[in-house]
């Protein structure tokens, strides 16, 4: 029976474990973490992540093919292929500092599986990395390996969280990079048989170990330059009474473009796409390429004006101030159906009002008080380090309070914040909650998931993303 280990518990090893665990009945694996508290919880009825679906394929095969434990040792040693999923945080200090990886996490996995393997194994980068690291650790297996071998593949994943286990049941694409020597395609090939279990085989792309290790960090650049673009868009359909909406789809509908990840937001947020272009640009930067580093920054650079416009509209269109003012936010994750806040736009959108003096109520169906408060006073990339080393809040946002339904969060509002397209957001009544605000009553959308045209009948100040400005807004200085 092959065996896998995996180490690192978290949004990618659980879940790709999981289905790994059950598209392959005949393989044993096991998920291995430094997290006691992780650990305990992937093994209760209460997940660690909020992931639709993945609670179902767990229960399924937990306890006969599937474990999780934090015996990190005995699992490597015994496994055939050693997955490592652990984090990879932007530097905040030393050299690369705000843009390089940090990959403290991903050597020290890699000295212990030197440390602990006694038999031959194949090691798998599945942590998004910068393109050469390959390199790096299997210097440090090679030099510590007491002559046990060790093959090394990149594995990137793509998921995306929310829908991660359709995007693992049925990937876009598989990439294996391996060696391009005869005991690397044999490593090579026996990863490529654990995935076609399941993936076809024309979906199953082996490359050399540094075409994989970029794609990865290509493909979230192109995908995130989408949003920037439609973005970067939606500012100038403000400006000219153009509606972003109607014009992504137009462009959309060329086939070379494609309809998807063309939706203009209040910006991106997520745990992978500013730390991996940050590393981007810091690669470009190291192999003298400034003027590639250049064109991928600006992808981030809109992202920031993005979320600085939304807060400027905010405050411009309540008379300039929100000194005092309650405002409801609505949705606090980076996206919807997930729990997960790293990154979220939410953050900078509330930093930006509670600097303006704001009184915030924050709803989110998926989001504890805790961790709002601790995004809100946490410092810039200390949210990407294991659990158990990242700071505890030194103090309570005492002007954020957090409630569980959006007519709490509403009342006696006088704005409303739209920051995750949550599908619940879609059907609230906004009637009643209009009727239970402060006036004018205004509504920012920045998900565009309201139908502006009825909330403008019922009585609200609309502002919708990228679209046609209300009269009230016309006149209001809201660059950043
Ligand atoms: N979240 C995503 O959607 C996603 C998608 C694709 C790739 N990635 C990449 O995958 C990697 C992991 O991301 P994640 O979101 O799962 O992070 P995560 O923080 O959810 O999980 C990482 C886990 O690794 C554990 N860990 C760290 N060092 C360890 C060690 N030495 N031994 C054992 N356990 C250790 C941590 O305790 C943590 O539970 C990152 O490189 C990320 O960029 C993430
Ligand atoms: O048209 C769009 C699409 C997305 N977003 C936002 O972009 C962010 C990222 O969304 P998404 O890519 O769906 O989620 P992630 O879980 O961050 O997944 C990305 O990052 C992962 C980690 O590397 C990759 O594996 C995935 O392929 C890649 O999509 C979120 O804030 C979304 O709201 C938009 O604003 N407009």
């Amino acid at each position: 029976m092959v065996k896998i280990c995996c180490i690192g518990a978290g949004y990618v090893g659980g879940p790709t474990m999981a289905v790994i665990a059950l598209k392959c009945p005949s393989v044993e694996v096991a998920v291995v973490d430094i997290s006691v508290p992780r650990i305990n919880a992937w093994n209760s009825d209460q997940l660690p992540i909020y992931e639709p679906g993945l609670d179902a394929v767990v229960k399924q095969c937990r306890g006969k093919n599937l474990f999780f434990s934090t015996d990190v040792e005995k699992h490597v040693c015994e496994a055939d292929i050693v997955f490592v999923s652990v984090n990879t945080p932007t530097k905040t200090r030393g050299l690369g500092a705000g843009k390089a990886a940090d990959l403290t996490y991903w050597e020290s996995a890699a000295r212990m599986i030197a440390d602990v393997s006694k038999s031959d194994k194949i090691v798998v980068e599945k942590s998004t990395v910068p393109v050469k690291t390959a390199e790096a650790i299997e210097k440090i297996l090679t030099h510590n390996s007491k002559g046990i071998k060790f093959q090394i593949l990149s594995n990137p994943e793509f998921l995306a969280e929310g829908t991660a286990i359709q995007d693992l049941f049925n990937p876009d694409r598989v990439l294996i990079g391996g060696r391009e020597t005869p005991e690397g395609n044999k490593a090579v090939q026996a990863l490529k048989d654990v995935y076609a279990h399941w993936v076809p085989e024309d979906r199953i792309l082996t490359t050399n170990l540094w075409s994989a290790e970029l794609s990865k960090l290509a493909a979230n650049a192109f995908l995130a330059q989408r949003i920037s673009s439609v973005n970067a868009m939606s500012a100038l359909c403000e400006a000219t009474g153009a509606d972003v909406t109607q014009v992504s789809y137009a462009v959309g509908k060329d086939t070379r473009i494609g309809p998807k990840f063309l939706n203009a937001s209040v910006g991106f947020g997520g745990s992978c796409f500013q730390k991996d272009i940050l590393n981007l640009v810091y690669i470009c930067e190291c192999n003298g390429l400034p003027e590639v580093a250049e064109y991928w920054k600006q992808v981030i650079k809109i992202n920031d004006y993005q979320k600085n416009r939304f807060v400027n509209r905010v405050v411009s269109s309540m008379f300039n101030t929100v000194s005092n003012k309650k405002i409801a936010i609505l949705g606090f994750a980076f996206k919807k159906d997930t729990g997960d806040t790293r990154e979220t736009p939410a953050i900078d959108v509330c930093k930006g009002l509670l600097g303006d003096k704001a009184r915030l109520s924050i709803f989110d169906p998926q989001v504890t008080v805790d961790q709002i408060q601790r995004d809100l006073t946490m410092k810039k990339f200390d949210w990407d380090h294991p659990l158990h080393l990242q700071p505890t809040s030194p103090t309570i946002v005492k002007q954020v309070t957090c409630v569980w339904d959006a007519y709490e969060a509403t009342k006696d509002a006088h704005g409303i914040c739209i920051l995750t397209e949550w599908d619940e957001f879609k059907n609230l009544d906004f009637k009643r909650i209009y009727d239970n605000m402060q006036k004018p009553a205004f509504v920012f959308d920045g998900r565009n998931i309201v139908n502006v045209d009825q909330l403008r009948e019922i009585g609200f100040i609309v502002y919708s993303i990228g679209k046609p400005l209300d009269a009230w807004l016309k006149d209001m200085p809201a660059v950043a």
